[in-house]
């Protein structure tokens, strides 16, 4: 059980800041995700925590202690990353027991942990074979069972499953899942560029911005539970990065703001978002914001010219040219049968709407989505 802190954590590379005040505490046991686009710095900031790299300035705690002079090897800390490099030469079980070998810890105890760590990643029928006879799905649970026997304090991954297909993903996922939950108590520090994994895998979303052209902000744009920065994004930068396809955004003046809505005048429209308008002023510039899912085709209330379907299966988005923007909103709906330059009528329910005032900050909405414990 180990707690890692990062303290007003800043990192440059020559005059450029890539990290700049990241303050974080990732809990005993906790599932934390890194995601961001990319360059925003996620596999620096897991590097600094590895002491692969040093930052800046702030400092680094684990369990309280700073450890920013502690030598990697000394930190307790495993990292997976996403080419797994085993070696060739040396069989599955050779492979785990090299670190171990070298810890000189006594044979049997070797066995003992290999075995645990064979049976968590469904790899023990295959311990004598030598990578090259391995699918890279089970060459990556190799690199991740190394991590394991180790019995490290806290595991990083970067972007473990990158190099996988999509079905093997999907899979090896669900056993990251397994495994947190198996090695009770362990902290994990994960990397990803994939929203589907940050979100059903973490405890706690740490989205990162870029910092080319805003070098004033800290780096850490929303920090919470998947299901907050879904429901409650900060502001807009976590608004459009979160969720796929991105929330439609469409721009207005703020014309009224009452106990209960603000109300935008949108091209001589009016809509109402359900959100607290403190601070707001009538008049200026705000932008609303609604996800796919809450566009309600078919309900009447505003009208639309379908320009683009795109069918899923199990959906459908449709690309709806209206007035409100100059760009389409899109809608996720199951009426599959619309056709290309149909005129539909739709509606966007305040409680569903998000809004942004004229810096990009998010009001905060009345509606209280139900969130996990
Ligand atoms: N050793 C280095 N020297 C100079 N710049 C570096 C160095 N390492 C990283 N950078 C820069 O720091 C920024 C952050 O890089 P980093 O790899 O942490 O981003 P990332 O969020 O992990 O990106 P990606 O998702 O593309 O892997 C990038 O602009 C990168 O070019």
């Amino acid at each position: 059980m180990s707690q890692v802190e990062l303290v007003g954590i800043n990192k440059r590379f020559g005059e450029t800041t890539v990290i700049a005040d990241v303050n974080l505490t990732i809990a005993p046991g906790e599932f934390c995700v890194f995601i961001g686009p990319s360059g925003c710095g996620k596999s620096t900031l897991l590097r600094i925590i590895a002491g692969l790299e040093a930052p800046s300035s702030g400092e680094l705690r684990i369990d309280g202690v700073r450890v920013n002079e502690m030598e990697p090897a000394k930190r307790d800390i495993a990292m997976v990353f996403q080419s797994y490099a085993l070696y060739p030469h040396m069989t599955v079980f050779e492979n785990m027991a090299f670190g171990l070998r070298h810890l000189h810890l006594p044979k049997g105890e070797i066995d003992q942990r290999i075995e645990v760590a064979a049976q968590a990643l469904n790899l023990a029928t295959m311990l004598q074979r030598k990578p090259i006879a391995l699918s890279g799905g089970q060459r990556q649970r190799v690199a991740i069972g190394r991590a394991i026997v180790r019995k490290p304090k806290v595991f990083l991954f970067d972007e473990p499953l990158s190099n996988l297909d999509a079905a093997l993903r999907v899979k090896t996922r669900v056993e990251i899942a397994k495994l947190h939950r198996s090695l009770d108590g362990v902290s994990m520090v994960y990397v990803t560029h994939d929203q589907v994994e940050a979100m059903t895998l973490a405890d706690k979303i740490v989205l990162l911005r870029p910092l080319a052209g805003n070098p004033d902000l800290p780096s850490v744009a929303q920090v919470g539970h998947p299901l907050e920065l879904y429901h409650h994004p900060a502001n807009r930068f976590v608004a459009a990065f979160i969720g796929s396809p991105s929330m439609n955004f469409i721009e207005g003046a703020i014309s009224e703001v009452t106990a209960h809505d603000v109300t935008v005048n949108v091209a001589g429209q009016t809509l109402a978002a359900a959100v607290e308008g403190q601070g707001l002023q009538v008049g200026a510039k705000a932008t609303l914001g609604i996800r796919p899912e809450h566009v309600l085709v078919g309900k009447a209330g505003l009208t639309g010219t379908v320009a683009h379907m795109e069918h899923l299966g199990e959906h459908a988005y449709v690309h709806l040219d209206t007035a409100l923007s100059p760009q389409p909103l899109i809608a996720k709906t199951q009426l599959d049968a619309l056709k290309l330059g149909e005129r539909v009528q739709f509606s966007l329910p305040a409680t569903a709407m998000h809004l942004f005032d004229a810096n990009g900050q998010a009001m905060r909405r009345q509606q209280q989505e139900p969130l996990a414990a």
